[in-house]
């Protein structure tokens, strides 16, 4: 697997067998490629499909997660991706693998996050999946949602004249993966251990993201929205995805873009550059998108009144591809292709 990297090999997955005319035929608008696909469902509704795993040792540790943790955000990150595509999260469908001596309680609070989480979302969980395996134990939920016909928020929609805008904090989840990993203690002694305390955000945000829901469906009431995708890999990497599906080139301001209090303290305490974990860490699962110029001061005046913040971070140059950061003295330097990836990191 070494020289296939995770986004190549999901194109070789792409097509193939199936043709996008099949694909039409059976009432798919959207395959893959964006982050969930789009089918009609009928006359004035789409569903928006989407599945998304989280294993032990790939997403969670034991000293990274609590097990309330590990089902809450195995939840959040599928739901992430219904908000992505602007639609609203209605069912989900749990697979759960894990090994023969996996202690029952350990399940238990690992749906009690779940169940958390699909509640304050309004997600159904209406079935599932349970086998036992080797190894770590494995949550992959499947998402369906909905939207009206032609209203799906896409990564190939960013357009000249767009800004590019984000609707929160990066770099919190990788800091705090980074700061629980360097810890190293069993979440279970987290409560003894005072040191812990010092970074509540950094660990929230890793531990109990939020998907944005709520801005997803104003962006697409809203109609200003064109691009959307929900930051998974690190703002670098999405903001290369919407790029390139849209044919167009993405310039980021690096003074706009968003940083925590935490994350400042954090990184500056490690001698890091906290942009290194805005841009390339991931997990963050706020959204990242474009929305013409024209209509920018209007989408925030309505995120205003809905009281959720969005931040103008950049705007969309030339029609060429490619992601370039705009630095505080004006220079601008290319933003590698770089971020999450499971077959290279
Ligand atoms: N094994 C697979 N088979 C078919 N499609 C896949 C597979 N893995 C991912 N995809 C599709 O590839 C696209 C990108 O997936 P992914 O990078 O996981 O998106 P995201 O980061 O938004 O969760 C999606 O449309 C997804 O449905
Ligand atoms: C123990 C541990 N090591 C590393 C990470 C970092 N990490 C794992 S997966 C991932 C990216 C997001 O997960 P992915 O499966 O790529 O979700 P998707 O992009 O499909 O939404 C990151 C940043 C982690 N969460 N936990
Ligand atoms: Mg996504
Ligand atoms: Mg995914
Ligand atoms: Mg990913």
């Amino acid at each position: 697997m070494s020289s296939v990297d995770e986004f190549t090999l999901i194109d070789l997955l792409n097509g193939g067998k199936q043709t996008i005319a099949f694909q039409r035929a059976g009432g798919v608008e959207t395959g893959i490629g964006d982050d969930a696909a789009v089918v009609r469902a009928s006359s004035d509704s789409r569903w928006i499909l989407t599945c998304d795993t989280m294993t032990e040792d790939i997403h969670f540790k034991r000293v990274t997660m609590r097990d309330a943790d590990i089902g809450y955000k195995a939840m959040a990150s599928a739901v992430s991706d219904i908000a992505a595509m602007g639609g609203t999260p209605r069912y989900a469908l749990v697979a759960l693998s894990m090994p023969k001596s996996t202690p029952v309680e350990r399940v238990r609070a690992m749906y009690d996050g779940l169940y958390e989480c699909a509640n304050r979302y309004r997600v159904v969980v209406a079935g599932g999946d349970t086998t036992s395996c080797i190894g770590g134990v494995t949550l992959t939920v499947t998402v369906i949602g909905e939207t009206e016909p032609d209203k799906a928020l896409l990564r190939s929609a960013a357009r000249l004249g767009d800004v590019v805008f984000i609707t929160g904090f990066t770099g919190d989840s990788a800091a705090g993966l980074e700061w629980l990993l360097g810890k190293n203690k069993p979440s279970e002694e987290w409560d003894d251990d005072p040191e812990l305390k010092r970074y509540p955000g950094l660990i929230r945000a890793h531990c109990r993201p939020e998907p944005q829901i709520e801005a997803g469906e104003l962006l697409r009431r809203s109609g200003f929205c064109h691009a959307l995708n929900d930051v998974s890999d690190g703002i670098a990497s999405e903001a290369w995805e919407i790029a390139a599906a849209s044919n167009i080139g993405i310039d980021l301001i690096e003074d706009r873009i968003p940083v925590s209090g935490e994350l400042l303290e954090y990184a500056s305490k490690q001698g890091k550059d906290p942009l290194d974990y805005m841009l390339y860490g991931g997990e963050d699962y706020q959204l990242i998108g474009t929305a013409p110029a024209e209509h920018a001061v209007e989408l925030q005046m309505q995120f205003k009144e809905a009281g959720l913040p969005l931040y103008l971070i950049g705007y969309v140059h030339e029609e060429h591809s490619g992601v370039r950061l705009v630095r505080s003295d004006g220079s601008a330097v290319s933003l590698a292709k770089r971020g999450y990836n499971h077959f290279t990191g």
